[in-house]
C-alpha cells in the first residue's frame, strides 16, 4: 500500500543549510545577479519570463549583461543551484539540481531553473533534456515550505508566479524531457517530474513520490491535479490527492506515475538510451502531437494565471494554513532529531 504518513527516506544527521540567495559561481557574478534581478522584476511586473532573454540580448541598457549572458549559451553552465551539461553532438542537455539539502523549489531556485530552461529552449541545437538531481537520495522535496510560511502576500504572489512559470516552461517544452528520478520526490518534486515526457526512477523502496499536499494541510491547485490526472487517470488521482499518498517506486510504476524502474547505476544510461529512441521521431510531428495532448491543460492555466495567483495568496496567508505549515515544519524537525 502507498504510504499515508511521512516519507521515511534515510535521514542523515546533516545540518540545515538554508537557501539564502547566492550568485551563481562559475558565471560572471554581475551578469548573473543582474539577470536574476531582471527576471524577478519580470515576475513582479506580471510578464513572466517568456522572451526575456531576447529582450536582455537586444537591450542597450542591459548591454553588458546580455553579451556575457548570451556567450554563456554556447557553453555548459553551472550556477549555484543548477548544473547544465549540454552535449552539442547529441543535442541532449542533462540538467542536475544541486541545491542541498533537498533541492527544495525556492524563488531563487525556480528563477535559476527558468533561466536555464529558457536558454535551452532558445538553442535550436538542444532537442532533449534529462532532468536529475546531484544530491544523494533526494530528487526534489518540492516547493520550499519556507517560501510559503510567514511571508508577505506580495512575496507569496511572486513565488507562485515563478512556480507557474516553471510548470509552463516544462509542460509546454518543445524538447523531449525525461526525468531521471534518483531519490524522493514529494509534492512539487513529483509535479516537476510529471511535466516530463518520460519518468525513470531508481528502484529503491526507501524513495517515495507523490502529490502529498493534503498532509501539509494545503491543497494541490487545479493544474497540479490536471498534470497528475493526465498521467495516471481520474481514480488514482482522486485517491492520491485526497489522501496525500506517497508511493514507493514499485507502487508508482504500477499506477503509471513513473514509466520505468532501474538500479541506481543504470539511471543515466537508461535515460540516455530512452532519449535516443524519442529523438528518432521527427521533431515537428512529435512536438505537434505533444502540444495536442497538453494544450488544453496549459491553456487552462494561462487563461487563469492572475486568479490562480490570487487564490494561492489568499489561501496560503490564512492563519489556519500558516498554522498547518508551522506544524509540518516542526514535524520535519522532530523527524530529524
Ligand atoms: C499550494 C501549494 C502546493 C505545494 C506544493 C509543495 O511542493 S509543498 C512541499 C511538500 N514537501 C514535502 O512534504 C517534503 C518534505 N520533506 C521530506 O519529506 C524529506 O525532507 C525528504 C524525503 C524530501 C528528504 O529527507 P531527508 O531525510 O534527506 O531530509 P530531511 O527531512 O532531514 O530534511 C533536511 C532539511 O530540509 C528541510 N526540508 C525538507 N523539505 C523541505 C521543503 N519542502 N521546504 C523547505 N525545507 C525542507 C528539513 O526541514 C530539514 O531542515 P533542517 O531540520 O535541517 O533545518
Amino acid at each position: 500500500m502507498p504510504r499515508r504518513g511521512w516519507p521515511t527516506a534515510n535521514k542523515p544527521n546533516r545540518r540545515r543549510r538554508r537557501l539564502l540567495s547566492t550568485a551563481p559561481k562559475n558565471v560572471t557574478t554581475f551578469a548573473a545577479a543582474s539577470v536574476k534581478m531582471a527576471l524577478r522584476a519580470a515576475l513582479r511586473n506580471k510578464c513572466g519570463f517568456s522572451g526575456l532573454l531576447t529582450q536582455l540580448s537586444s537591450s542597450g541598457h542591459h548591454g553588458r549583461v546580455s553579451s556575457v549572458f548570451v556567450s554563456q549559451m554556447r557553453n555548459n553552465t553551472t550556477s549555484s543551484k543548477i548544473n547544465v551539461d549540454f552535449n552539442k553532438s547529441t543535442g541532449v542537455a542533462v540538467l542536475s539540481m544541486q541545491s542541498p539539502p533537498v533541492n527544495s523549489l525556492s524563488l531563487d531556485f525556480l528563477t535559476e531553473l527558468c533561466i536555464n530552461l529558457e536558454k535551452l529552449d532558445m538553442d535550436k541545437a538542444c532537442r532533449g533534456l534529462i532532468i536529475t538531481s546531484s544530491l544523494p537520495k533526494v530528487f526534489s522535496a518540492g516547493l520550499d515550505i519556507l517560501e510559503m510560511y510567514g511571508k508577505s502576500p506580495e512575496r507569496c504572489g511572486e513565488f507562485w508566479r515563478a512556480v507557474q512559470e516553471m510548470w509552463l516552461k516544462m509542460y509546454n517544452s518543445n524538447m523531449v524531457t525525461i526525468a531521471a528520478i534518483n531519490g524522493s520526490s514529494p509534492a512539487g518534486g513529483c509535479l516537476l517530474s510529471l511535466t516530463c515526457d518520460y519518468r525513470i526512477m531508481v528502484d529503491n523502496p526507501r524513495y517515495t513520490i507523490g502529490l502529498n499536499e493534503t498532509l501539509l494541510g494545503i491543497v494541490a491547485p487545479f493544474w497540479f491535479k490536471d498534470t497528475m490526472l493526465n498521467t495516471v487517470g481520474h481514480r488514482h488521482t482522486e485517491m492520491a490527492l485526497e489522501l496525500g499518498l506517497l508511493y514507493n517506486p514499485a507502487e508508482a510504476l504500477k499506477i503509471g506515475l513513473v514509466d520505468q524502474l532501474v538500479p541506481q547505476d543504470q539511471l543515466l544510461t537508461t535515460a540516455t538510451e530512452t532519449m535516443t529512441k524519442w529523438l528518432a521521431i521527427p521533431d515537428h510531428a512529435r512536438q505537434i502531437t505533444k502540444s495536442m495532448m497538453r494544450k488544453p491543460t496549459v491553456d487552462k492555466l494561462t487563461s487563469n494565471r492572475e486568479a490562480d495567483i490570487q487564490n494561492f495568496v489568499n489561501f496560503i496567508t490564512k492563519d489556519s494554513i500558516q498554522k498547518s505549515l508551522h506544524m509540518y515544519l516542526e514535524m520535519l524537525k522532530k523527524r530529524k532529531a
